[in-house]
């Protein structure tokens, strides 16, 4: 029987029976799923509502999170579907109100209209610590004003959670249907600046694509269609696009390779240029013949190291995956490009004699630096030189 502080309006239970107990703010009612830490000092609202944190709960170890507040601007996810996102957050501080010319809501209140539930108050190092000896627990939070938390139910829902392993959510976090996009990068007093280009025709596999990937294609001269997951690959060739994006996305590679895997080895086989990102990097790899594994620890953050081997150049990135490939299972003829210099894991891959190529990382940023927005301009490249010998 856990005993409640007074004042307690939300509480984190953790499948071991673990409580965190702090002051709720967001929704009220109950979130559950993997709960992981995000080390990004900005950018909480490209954050929740990146559609690669469907099923996970973010704790950000920032200590201050609203402070510029929310605009319909900073929506990574395609749509507004609050369902295709994280489903709660954890915050040190309880979040501050807006103070900044481009916010149009305060981030409590978005919160609580999106249904994301909040937890504010708690020890978040305590947390994170936490987490990085024992991994990402199965946890519920749960935000009542009265204070009333049933602890054993909550902790009986954390561990009976089946967890992200084997779990295929891109079919939950895909477009219904086939549309065009035509917004470019954010740029400084112009916000996002409508119109395709014409440069290049990019189909963009979304497997719950965030806008920002969309917004880079357009900037390195794309014109972009995004397609649903289960888009086969003969629809997608019968389009003529000169390159293929496999988009980033939540939950298990292994369970959405299932049926994304044989299309993508189609479309690798048709000699077509295709990067992919996070999700779409680790579906590449499994499609060219390696492995994917569940990390003890996820990387979740916009400060992460990751060295380019094939330039030696080390950029400093935004990162969001709790899979990786696994290196030793890459096959002949796969290269590893990129490396993660906290703990190795792989973050590249490239064909040696094909424009194929992916990253586990976001170059697109949304939140975070902007060093890898050159691999956009790699894969232009790649569509520019298979255009010139078609
Ligand atoms: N951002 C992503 O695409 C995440 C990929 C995958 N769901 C993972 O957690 O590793």
């Amino acid at each position: 029987m856990t005993d409640l502080l007074p004042g307690v309006t939300a509480v984190l239970v953790l499948a071991d029976g673990t409580v965190f107990q702090g002051i709720g703010c967001g929704a009220t009612g109950d979130a559950l799923g993997e709960v992981c830490f995000n080390t990004a000092m900005t950018g909480y609202q490209e954050i929740l509502t990146d559609p690669s944190y469907m099923d996970q709960i973010v704790a950000f170890t920032f200590p201050h999170v609203g402070n510029v507040g929310v605009n319909p601007e900073d929506v990574e996810q395609l749509g507004d579907d609050p369902k295709r996102a994280a489903k709660g957050a954890i915050f040190r501080d309880v979040p501050t109100p807006p103070a900044n010319w481009r916010s149009a809501m305060s981030f409590n209140d978005w919160m609580a209209s999106r249904g994301v539930v909040g937890l504010a108050g708690i020890d978040t190092r305590a947390l994170t610590k936490r987490i990085r000896e024992k991994g990402m627990p199965h946890g519920v939070i749960a935000h009542d004003p009265e204070g009333k938390f049933d602890i054993a139910a909550l902790t009986k829902k954390a561990a009976d959670w089946a967890g992200l392993v084997g779990l295929d959510l891109a079919l939950d976090a895909t477009s219904a249907q086939s549309s065009t996009y035509t917004s470019d990068l954010w740029k400084w007093a112009e916000g996002h600046k409508d119109g395709q280009k014409k440069d290049f025709n990019v189909v963009v596999i979304d497997y719950g694509v965030k806008q920002n990937i969309l917004r880079a294609l357009i900037s390195v001269g794309a014109s972009v269609k995004i397609v649903p997951a289960k888009t086969t690959a003969e629809e997608i060739l019968a389009m003529k696009p000169d390159g293929v994006l496999l988009s980033n996305g939540p939950g298990d590679p292994a369970a959405t390779g299932a049926y994304a895997v044989p299309e993508i080895k189609k479309l690798v086989d048709a000699g077509l240029p295709v990067f992919g990102i996070c999700l779409g990097h680790q579906m590449l790899a499994l499609a060219l013949g390696a492995k994917t594994v569940k990390m003890e620890q996820g990387h979740h953050g916009a400060n992460h190291p990751v060295k380019d081997v094939t330039t030696n150049k080390v950029e400093i990135v935004s990162m969001n995956h709790g899979f990786a490939v696994d290196r030793d299972s890459l096959p002949e003829g796969v290269v590893e490009t990129h490396v993660s210099l906290f703990d190795g894991t792989n973050c590249g891959i490239a064909l040696a004699n094909a424009p194929v190529f992916s990253v586990q990382h976001h170059p697109e940023a949304s939140p975070g630096p902007v060093d890898s927005l050159y691999l956009f301009e790699r894969f232009a490249q790649h569509m520019r030189d298979a255009k010139v010998s078609a």
